[in-house]
């Protein structure tokens, strides 16, 4: 859990009256996520969550709200946010920016089937094509630039062999990116994060696609790279379930089929995905925040992962 602002429930009514929301029934701390300050609030006839900012800026955020606000408009179910009376989106409090967006139903599925797959892989598919005439751009803010510039420094703190894997992979998704198969692949918005904790479902229907916070600008292929490396992933093991792939990919490709160079880059991208996901959580564990209670998630998850589809880690 992570509360890195406390509020009193009278701050969070004055800001929800000066919204014209209506007063606050109950306001309770999000016990999960790991970026930003939740806190869900009800009123007599609605519920809301209201996040608070931590790390970014007033400048960054208008992608993340605007593309929310595009998607919830074509009908996806992602969190719409509130207007003021000015028709503005992004809100202050405390000095920081804020949003208030309805609250999705359902609860995430931490053992998803093949059948939930499907609906996430459909849904991304979706979400691919509604965003492609979002018109703001803003790059994926852990993307490869990221990577470059984090390796070194993470280098610092972790052994020899890891040291090598990072600068090997590193090396390796540099050139991926220079190649002129990679330029072809189709891009646009991306969510970028859409892991199990992201997605709601209620009865074992998928109702809410949530936490847009690190989408940008980046290729479709990526974004469906980080969706098999945690849907499609047994916990225990770590080895792709094939039945859960096959059910995710053949419900992405039949809104949107997949290039050629899509399918040639799967392989690729998921390392990629692998990769990205194993620095933040390096990133988290060693230049930690101060937080109510922060439980940074395991790097070596992915690290195992990253080993696998590299092919250099025997499973026993
Ligand atoms: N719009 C929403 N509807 C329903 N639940 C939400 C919504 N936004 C956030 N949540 C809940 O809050 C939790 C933390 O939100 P998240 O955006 O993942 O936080 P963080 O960005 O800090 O990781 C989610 O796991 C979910 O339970
Ligand atoms: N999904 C990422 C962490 C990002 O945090 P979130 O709680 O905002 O999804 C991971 O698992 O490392």
């Amino acid at each position: 859990m992570a509360v890195f602002t406390e509020l009193s429930f009278d701050e969070v009514a004055a800001f929800f009256r000066a919204l014209g929301l209506g007063a606050p029934r109950s306001v309770r701390g999000v016990t999960s996520g790991i970026e930003n300050t939740n806190y869900f609030v009800d009123t007599d006839g609605a519920r809301y969550v209201l996040t608070l900012f931590e790390r970014l800026t007033f400048e960054q955020l208008p992608f993340y709200l605007h593309f929310m606000k595009h998607l919830a408009v074509r009908g996806m179910p992602v969190p719409d946010p509130v207007a003021d009376t000015h028709g503005a989106i992004l809100h202050s409090l405390r000095e920081r920016p804020a949003v208030v967006v309805n609250r999705l139903p359902g609860v995430s599925e931490v053992e998803p089937t093949a059948a939930h797959c499907s609906s996430v892989g459909e849904c991304l598919a979706r979400l691919h094509l509604a965003g492609s005439d979002y018109p703001r751009q803003q790059s994926n803010r852990r993307g490869l630039q990221w990577w470059n510039e984090v390796v070194s420094v993470l280098g610092r703190y972790v052994s020899a062999g890891q040291r090598s894997l990072l600068s090997t992979e590193l090396a390796f998704q540099n050139e991926l990116a220079l190649s002129s198969t990679y330029r072809q692949l189709p891009k646009g918005p991306i969510h970028a994060d859409l892991f199990r904790d992201n997605a709601l479902f209620e009865k074992g229907r998928l109702s809410g696609v949530i936490d847009f916070y690190f989408a940008g600008c980046d290729t479709f292929l990526f974004d469906i790279a980080v969706c098999l490396n945690d849907w499609c992933v047994d916990g225990l093991t770590r080895r792709h379930n094939i039945e859960r792939a096959a059910a995710f990919l053949g419900a992405y490709e039949s809104a949107r089929p997949l290039t050629s160079s899509e399918h040639r880059l799967l392989p690729a991208m998921q390392r990629a995905a692998a990769f990205r996901f194993w620095l933040s959580r390096l990133w988290d564990v060693h230049q930690p925040r101060r937080a109510t209670l922060l439980k940074p998630h395991d790097p070596s998850h992915f690290e195992r992962i990253l080993l696998m589809l590299r092919g250099e880690f025997a499973l026993s």
